[in-house]
């Protein structure tokens, strides 16, 4: 890790051979001596290396991030936009570069990474890019004593940034944009497991136009880069996306400095399904919805390995034997392959120690007695001989499952679903509502009344209402209980990347 020219760290991947993507622009940067392996999921090989920073790095990016603040903060909303929206357009002129990448280093299906994981990073520079020239300030007035009241904004100073490995550039972007349109620097950590698109996008915001020290990208493990970030005292916000375990840690970290926090983690997202859905529609959405992200099917992707997807299905138990044969027959249609084939549906999942996760909860449902209706264990997966060593698995459904399993407790975040039989609304809203995560919920009803009902009883910061995953960047994105602190959006990731101030004036 190394300072450069244009303020961006640690920023050395060291080339394999079959490691295709240009690298002129790395010679604005030192090469680090650390280096932690990537893997290539859809084989188990070590395609690429990571820096592996530290403190040292979260030093020199401090320092940037302090002094580009000053001229950064000064530019109007407009220049910031601009410079968003040239980055957007640069991104976008790399998509196929882009997707490419992100599907050899994170194991998704390159179909999937092309129509969304790339498309949503080139929005979110746009939406924020759009957003930041609409927003206004709050003005009240206390005529009987002459005074006038009113808001102003002002971006905070250096944010802290960290993301996971599921959806590497789209979550990056989504808290880079926010950050970077209020007129806040930033120092930014993907995940050391998916490294290589922000490790891509750092030529691209110099291009853009981004001044040098404005995005700071520090690249190592959570451990050490991540916590010398959370415990930095000049970094007073950090914007997290990932496990419930890390976010205590943050927090932990960050109450000595009173830091404000964004915490979006994970879910155990119920779907339920009513004996009046429309299962033309349900079947295919839920499919969808359980097993997405590495996947994609309809040109929409999904396995499991997002926080919105859905991993316990209620069905009423007047339709469940019928949901339950067209859900099965549905999910063996998915097919499990490597990730630059088209006609895949699924790839692989991120890493070793994530597939054996995965794969210990389906144990532990079986030895609970619990039926494992088709996937892992009892289907068998077809690859070539080179990808016998990549972590694949095959979408896996379970029932006979009780509620207080831990497959229907815990998040697996992999592509397995549990389904039951439930009588009555109130019944399932309770059994819904009964774990300690709160993200996202679907209801399948054509009852209009009922799915207003439900949905507000559900403890649920999103609640899908037959569909899945339709998001409106405007609103508020966020969970409830275990499953996160504060929301994203248009207006709610300004307020947080702002701080306000209220002025008032006697007349
Ligand atoms: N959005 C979500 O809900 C996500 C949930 N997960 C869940 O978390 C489980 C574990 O996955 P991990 O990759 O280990 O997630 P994680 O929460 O440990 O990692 C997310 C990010 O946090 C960083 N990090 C880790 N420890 C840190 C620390 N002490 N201080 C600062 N940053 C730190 C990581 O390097 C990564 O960039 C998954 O199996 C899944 O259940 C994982 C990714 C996303
Ligand atoms: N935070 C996650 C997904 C967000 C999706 C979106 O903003 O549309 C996740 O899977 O971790």
């Amino acid at each position: 890790m190394s300072r450069g020219k244009a303020g961006v760290f640690s920023l050395w991947l060291e080339q394999r051979p079959f490691w295709c993507w240009k690298t002129s622009w790395v010679e604005n940067f030192l090469p680090c001596n650390s280096y932690i392996d990537s893997y290539d999921p859809s084989t188990g090989e070590v395609y690429c290396r990571v820096p592996d920073s530290g403190k040292e790095e979260v030093e020199a990016a401090v320092e940037a991030a302090r002094a580009a603040f000053p001229g950064w903060s000064a530019r109007s909303p407009q220049e910031r936009s601009q410079v968003l929206h040239r980055l957007a357009d640069l991104l976008e002129q790399s998509l196929e570069e882009l997707a490419q990448a992100e599907s050899k280093d994170q194991g998704k299906t390159i179909t999937l990474a092309r129509t969304m994981d790339i498309p949503r990073s080139v929005q979110n520079f746009r939406f924020f890019a759009s957003s930041i020239l609409h927003h206004t300030s709050e003005c009240t007035q206390m005529d009987h004593v002459g005074c006038l009241h009113y808001t102003v904004r002002a971006p905070v100073g250096i944010a802290g940034l960290i993301s996971p490995w599921n959806l590497p550039l789209y979550l990056l972007t989504w808290k880079i944009a926010p950050a970077i349109a209020a007129g806040n620097t930033v120092i930014a950590k993907p995940s050391e497991l998916t490294s290589v698109t922000a490790w891509m996008m750092c030529k691209l915001l110099e291009k853009a136009g981004v001044p040098p020290g404005v995005v700071n990208i520090v690249f190592g493990t959570g451990p050490r880069v991540g916590e010398a970030l959370v415990s930095h005292p000049e970094v007073p916000l950090i914007s997290f996306t990932g496990s419930q375990p890390t976010a205590e840690r943050i927090t932990q970290l960050s109450a000595p400095h009173c830091k404000r926090l964004s915490l979006e983690l994970g879910g155990k997202n119920p779907a339920i399904i009513f004996e009046d859905a429309n299962l033309e529609e349900c079947i295919p959405t839920t499919v969808r919805s359980s097993f997405a992200n590495q996947a994609c099917p309809l040109g929409f992707g999904l396995l499991g390995e997002i926080c919105l997807c859905t991993s316990r299905i209620f069905v009423q138990k007047s339709i469940y034997s019928e949901f339950l044969k067209r859900f099965l027959e549905a999910t063996r249609l998915w097919k499990v392959g490597i990730p630059s084939d088209p006609s895949a549906s699924m790839g692989a999942l991120i890493s070793k120690a994530h597939l054996e996760k995965v794969r210990s909860y389906i144990k532990k449902a079986r030895a609970e007695g619990a039926q494992i209706l088709c996937g892992e264990g009892v289907d068998k997966l077809s690859l070539p001989p080179r990808n016998q060593g990549g972590y694949f698995m095959l979408p896996t459904v379970i029932t006979d499952i009780k509620d207080e399993s831990c497959c229907m407790k815990e998040e697996i975040f992999g592509p397995v679903t549990c389904v039951v039989p439930f009588d009555s609304e109130e019944e399932v809203i309770k059994r819904a509502n009964s774990v300690k995560y709160g993200l996202a919920a679907t209801v399948w009803s054509s009852n209009v009344g009922r799915i207003h009902r439900v949905a507000k009883k559900l403890q649920s910061g999103l609640v899908w209402t037959n569909c899945w995953l339709i998001r409106e960047l405007n609103l508020p994105f966020g969970g409830m209980k275990s499953s996160g602190v504060g929301r994203e959006g248009a207006k709610d990731s300004y307020e947080f990347f702002t701080e306000v101030k209220t002025i008032t004036i006697k007349h």
